[in-house]
């Protein structure tokens, strides 16, 4: 049976812009592009998991707000259970860390990136929300 992985990812929007995050060559789905974040650990609320992903991999402080959406992707390698939430900064700037490459984009242009396959659901939503 396959393992199931429950991972929490941030849309962090500022000055209209939203936060892409394209993982690295030696990571499961290589090169793909995500909100950047990562496994909820055991005791932690989604929220707390969230501001501590940001924390260590982008090393600022975010404020999280309303989830956007829940999906639930089936990769080879195990079952992501995807939550994505709206965040804002509070302070510092996110920087790269863990990532390839970052990228603030207006949602209209988030299509236009290859994003990791759980995530296509919650793209589309931010695109809608957006416009
Ligand atoms: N952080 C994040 N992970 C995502 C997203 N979409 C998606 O399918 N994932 C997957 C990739 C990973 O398999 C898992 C998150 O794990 P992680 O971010 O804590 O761990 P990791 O990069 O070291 O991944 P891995 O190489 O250990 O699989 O969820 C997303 O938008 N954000």
């Amino acid at each position: 049976m396959k393992k199931d992985i429950h991972v929490v990812g941030a849309i962090i929007v500022n000055n209209g812009k939203i936060l892409c995050a394209q993982r690295g060559p030696t990571k499961s789905l290589s090169y793909k592009w995500e909100f950047p974040g990562g496994k909820v650990e055991k005791g932690e609320t989604p929220q707390e998991a969230l501001q501590r992903e940001i924390k260590e991999e982008m090393k600022c402080n975010i404020k999280v707000g309303q989830q956007a959406e829940h999906t639930v992707y089936e990769y080879d390698f195990g079952i992501v259970h995807l939550t994505t939430f709206y965040c804002g900064l509070i302070d510092g700037i996110p920087k790269l860390t863990e990532h390839v490459s970052i990228k603030w984009l207006p949602p209209q242009e988030l299509n236009f990136l290859e994003w990791a396959q759980a995530d296509i659901p919650a793209v589309e939503k931010v695109i809608s929300n957006f416009t």
